[in-house]
Order: C-alpha cells, then structure tokens, then sequence
C-alpha cells in the first residue's frame, strides 16, 4: 500500500498544474537566501509554477517546500545538466547564487567567484527564456548586472527593461533605521535609496522621506553610515556565518512580488532598483523605477537633493564606475 501510493508520479494525478498565475525560477534556491526566498513565493498566489534551482540540495529543499498547501506546483533542479529545463518557459527568474561575504571582505572580494556564476546562469537564462524578467541578487551587484546585461547583449536578447539588479534590502533597512530615529512604523515609511549596492554607492535620500519627516546633522550622519553598513554590520554579527539571508529573502520576496504585480497590469508601482539608466553620466544606476508589464517601464529622475546628497553622489558615481567597468570588461574581455 505504501508503496503503491510513493509509486503515483506527478504526471499520473489527475489534476495537472496550480493555480493560475506566473512562471518564477529561483537560481541558487538551496543556499541561506534561496530556502527562505523560495518558500515566501511558494507563498505568492501570483506564482503558479515554482522552479528551484542549485548545484546542490535542491531534492530535498524541494520536496519539503512542495509539501506546503499553497498553488504553486514545485519542482527542483539539479546540477548544470538541468539548467536549461529549470529555465524553460519562465515569466521570472530570480538569481541569489553566489559565495556571501566573510567578515574583512568588501563585496567586490566576490567578484572573481560570482562573475562567473552569473554569467554561465544569464546565459542560460538567454537560451531558454530570454523574455523573462530577471531580479539579480548575486553580489557584487553593482559590476553583476553589468555582467547580465553584457551576456545578454552578446546573445541579441538584451532587453534592459527586463533586468533588474535587486537594491530592495537597501531600502528595507533604511525604512527600518528611520522609523526607529522617528518612532513610527516602519510599515508607514518610504525612503527612497539611489545609486547602487555597496558602500558609499547606497545613498539614501533622507530628505525626500515619507512621510515628509526632518532630521538633525547627526540623525542624518547615523542613519546614512547605519544604511550603508548595514550588509556588514550582519556580516560581522554572523561571525563568518554568512551574511544577510533572512531579510534579504524578505526584501526579494517583496521586490518579486512588485514585479509580478506590475506583470498582471497593476498600475503605480514604483520601486528602487539598479538598472540601466540615464539619470547620472553612468550606464547604470539605482532609483525609483516604475514596474509594468516588460519590467522597468520608466526610471524616474532623483529629485532635489540637498547638500550633503549631492556629495554623496559624487562619491557614489566614482565607485560604481569603476565596478560597472570591471563587470563589462569580464566578459568582452
Ligand atoms: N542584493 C543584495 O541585497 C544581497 C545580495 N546577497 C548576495 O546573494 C548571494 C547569495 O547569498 P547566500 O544565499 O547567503 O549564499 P549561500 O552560500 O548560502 O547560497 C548560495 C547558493 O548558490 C548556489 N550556487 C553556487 N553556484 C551556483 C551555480 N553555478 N548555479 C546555481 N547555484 C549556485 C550554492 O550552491 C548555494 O546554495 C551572495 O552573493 C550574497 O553576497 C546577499 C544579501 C543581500
Ligand atoms: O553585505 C553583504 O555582503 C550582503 C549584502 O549585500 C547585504 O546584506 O546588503
């Protein structure tokens, strides 16, 4: 009996497929952002089909989130031989693959592991579902997306309203730290952070927060230097660990979520994001982005900025180029 009922594959239940809804994969869905991210889309009732994706684990990282009774049918993928099946056919891809940091290192330490990571997964993504949208979250962010955008170019299939380089954490901390200074809900606050994903490129506009809200030289100092640290005050609270897995897989969720709403037709929603853009001199930029059906539909412009803004984003501009140089010269190279 019991093993007649482990005998009944997938294909031979008579109800075929979930609910109605998206295609997402999630590449690198084993590791500490991937289990939490794919169990909060297997969560998503936008999501109809959910493929997990890693070089390991994902048999039983699978099998266990399949178990959960929400519609998304599961399915897991396993090694570079199953790339292209896991692709095939998907609406959204979402790429958390790639070493984290240990305590000492800068995000750029992960370049020389995740450039290629990221690469060998976009072109992938080219060959077999080369209209989805694509949420990068490998690090370093700032020099991967120009990677995607670069193997997708190279592939003819680069369209930069679909890739999105995913900046969300940035501005769920900075939501976080202003409330606390504030002594609201997080829930009730909007900070609006543009430039990129590392260092002094995370620039938070303090001074087009909602709602509209004033801060002292010295609140602003901290929340600036809080926000822009706040990937290595974890990493150091994890001691080797890891870095952030939890809330990062709570902002993708989030960001994940935005996308596929704007995919349904949903209008006004605006988000931060790295994508390529013209609002600075550089190729690519963060900031508020409005989704719709194809992605990054339009990139809006970075407001008044007061003084201590405009020297941040001289700061920010210089490092970000040279970090968007490094990731199109690893692939023309
Ligand atoms: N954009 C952002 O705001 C953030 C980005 N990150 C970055 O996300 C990445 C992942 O972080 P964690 O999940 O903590 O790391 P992790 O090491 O726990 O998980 C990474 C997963 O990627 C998998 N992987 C490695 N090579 C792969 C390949 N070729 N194809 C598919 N999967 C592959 C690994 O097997 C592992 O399961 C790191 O680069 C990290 O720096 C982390 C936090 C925030
Ligand atoms: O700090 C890291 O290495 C991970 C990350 O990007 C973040 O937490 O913002």
């Amino acid at each position: 009996m019991e093993e007649d009922a482990v005998a009944l594959r997938p294909a031979a239940c008579r109800a075929k497929g979930g609910a109605p809804g998206f295609k997402v994969a999630i590449l690198g869905a084993a590791g500490g952002i991937g289990q939490p991210l794919s169990m909060l889309m297997k969560m998503n009732p936008l999501v109809s089909v959910l493929h997990l994706y890693d070089v390991v684990n994902t048999p039983g990282v699978t099998a266990d989130i399949s178990h959960m009774d929400t519609g998304a049918v599961v399915r897991g993928f396993l090694g570079a031989q199953q790339l292209d099946a896991a692709l095939t056919g998907m609406d959204l891809v979402i790429i958390p693959a790639g070493l984290p940091r240990k305590p000492g290192m800068t995000r750029d330490d992960l370049f020389n592991k995740n450039a290629g990571i990221v690469r060998i997964l976009c072109e992938g993504v080219a060959r077999c579902c080369p209209d989805a949208i694509v949420n990068l979250i490998s690090n370093p962010v700032n020099s991967t997306v120009p990677i995607a955008a670069e193997v997708f170019k190279k592939a003819g299939t680069y369209n930069p309203k679909r890739l999105l380089g995913v900046t969300t954490l940035d501005v769920v901390r900075a939501n976080t730290f202003v409330a606390e200074v504030l002594g609201v809900n997080p829930r009730d606050v909007n900070v609006p952070v543009v430039g990129g994903h590392a260092g002094v490129t995370i620039l938070p506009l303090l001074s087009q927060v909602t709602p509209p809200s004033s801060f002292t030289q010295e609140e602003i100092k901290y929340l600036t230097n809080r926000i822009q640290n706040g990937g290595t005050e974890v990493v150091e609270a994890k001691a080797g660990a890891g870095s952030a897995t939890l809330s990062m897989a709570f902002a993708a969720a989030k960001f994940g979520d935005a996308c596929l709403r704007a995919m349904c037709g949903e209008d006004g929603i605006v988000e931060c994001s790295y994508v390529a853009s013209e609002v600075t001199e550089l190729p690519f930029f963060a900031t508020k982005v409005r989704l719709g059906r194809g992605g990054a539909e339009e990139i809006l412009p970075l407001g008044p900025l007061n003084e201590f803004e405009r020297v941040g984003l001289e700061a920010a501009k210089k490092e970000l180029s040279e970090s968007i140089r490094k990731g199109v010269a690893f692939v023309n190279k």
